[in-house]
C-alpha cells in the first residue's frame, strides 16, 4: 500500500482543441493538506474532477486512495468526498432533516445521522436555523449546508473546490478549523482555492497549476523563499503601494534600484523592504501565461 493518497503522473485532459492538462504530476502524502492555486481557467476543477472519477482524463494515470480513477472508479467514490457534488440537497426540506437523510443514506443508523447532523450544524453555525426550509436560505448558508453536506460521511480524503468562496469571515474560520481537524484525524485534503492566505495558512503543501502542468510545489515556506531576496515596496503620499520590485536581497542588488529610483520616482514616494509573500511567489510563477493573455 502506497503511503501516497493521491498520486498524479503525466495526466492530460483536452476539451476540443483546448489542451486544459498537459503533464500533470502530483503526489500528496496521506493525512496532508494541500492547497491547488492558479489563475482562473488553469484546470483546477477539471482535475478535481478526474480526480473525483466525474471527467475522465485523455492520458496519464491517477490514483486516489490507490485506485486507478478510471479502472476502480467505484473504489474511488467510496474513499472521498466531494463538496456540492454528490450532495443533492432538497429545497423543500430543513437543513437538519437533510443533513439526517444524507447520513442515513450513507448508512448511519438513525440515532448516529442525528448526533451527526446536530453536530455539523452547530460547526456551521446552522442550529438556530436547522427547522428553516432550505429554500428560504441565503447563499450563504445554502454554502454552508452543502460543505455540512460532504462531512457527513467522514471518508479518507476530502475534495472541497474553493470551499471559502463567498463565505464571511467568521464561517471561514470555522471551516478552516474543521479542515486542520480532520487532518489531524488521519484525512488528506485537497483543496483548490483563490485566496493565498488560505492556502498560506492552512496547507502543508502548495502546488500552483499553469499552462497545463504543475509548476511548483512545495510547502508555504519553501514557495516563499524560491523567490530569493527582498521586495523594495513604494508607496505615494496617499499610503497607497503603487510599485513592488523584487530584489535578489544583497546590497548591490539595492544599490541599483536605489540608483534608478532616485531619477525616476515621483515626488514624496516612500520605500520600505519586505521578506515576498505568496502573492509575490504566484505572480512570479504565473507570470509567463498572464504575460502572453495582455
Ligand atoms: N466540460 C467542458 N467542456 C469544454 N470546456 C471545458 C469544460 N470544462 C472546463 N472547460 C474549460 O477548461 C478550462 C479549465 O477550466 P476549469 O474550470 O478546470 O478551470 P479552473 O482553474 O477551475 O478555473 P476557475 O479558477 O475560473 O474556477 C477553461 O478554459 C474551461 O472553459
Amino acid at each position: 500500500m502506497s503511503s501516497y493518497a493521491i498520486e498524479i503522473s503525466a495526466l492530460q485532459k483536452k476539451f476540443g482543441q483546448q489542451t486544459v492538462l498537459n503533464g500533470v504530476d502530483l503526489k500528496v502524502p496521506e493525512g496532508k493538506i494541500v492547497a491547488l492555486l492558479g489563475p482562473n481557467g488553469a484546470g483546477k476543477t477539471t482535475l478535481i474532477n478526474i480526480l473525483s472519477t466525474l471527467v475522465a482524463p485523455d492520458g496519464g494515470s491517477a490514483k486516489v486512495a490507490g485506485y486507478d480513477v478510471v479502472r476502480d472508479k467505484e473504489k474511488v467514490k467510496l474513499s472521498i468526498s466531494l463538496t456540492g457534488q454528490f450532495a443533492a440537497v432538497d429545497e423543500s426540506l430543513s437543513s437538519e432533516e437533510n443533513l439526517r437523510m444524507m447520513g442515513r443514506l450513507s448508512g448511519l443508523s438513525r440515532m448516529a445521522a442525528r448526533a451527526r447532523a446536530s453536530e455539523l450544524l452547530e460547526y456551521f453555525n446552522l442550529t438556530e436555523v436547522a427547522r428553516k426550509r432550505v429554500k428560504t436560505f441565503s447563499g450563504g448558508m445554502r454554502r454552508r449546508l452543502d460543505l455540512a453536506l460532504s462531512l457527513v460521511v467522514r471518508r479518507p480524503i476530502l475534495f472541497l473546490d474553493e470551499p471559502t468562496t463567498g463565505l464571511d469571515t467568521r464561517s471561514r474560520r470555522a471551516l478552516w478549523d474543521i479542515i486542520l481537524d480532520l487532518s489531524a484525524d488521519g484525512v488528506t485534503v485537497f483543496l483548490t482555492t483563490q485566496y493565498l492566505e488560505e492556502a498560506d495558512q492552512l496547507a502543508d503543501t502548495i502546488a500552483v497549476i499553469s499552462d497545463g502542468r504543475i509548476v511548483a510545489h512545495g510547502t508555504p515556506v519553501e514557495m516563499k523563499s524560491r523567490i530569493g531576496g527582498e521586495v523594495v515596496e513604494l508607496r505615494n503620499t496617499h499610503d497607497d503601494v503603487i510599485r513592488e520590485i523584487p530584489t535578489g536581497g544583497s546590497i548591490a542588488d539595492l544599490k541599483e534600484i536605489l540608483d534608478g529610483l532616485v531619477q525616476t520616482a515621483g515626488e514624496g514616494t516612500r520605500i520600505s523592504i519586505r521578506r515576498p509573500s505568496l502573492d509575490d511567489v504566484f505572480l512570479a510563477l504565473t507570470a509567463t501565461e498572464k504575460e502572453a493573455a495582455l
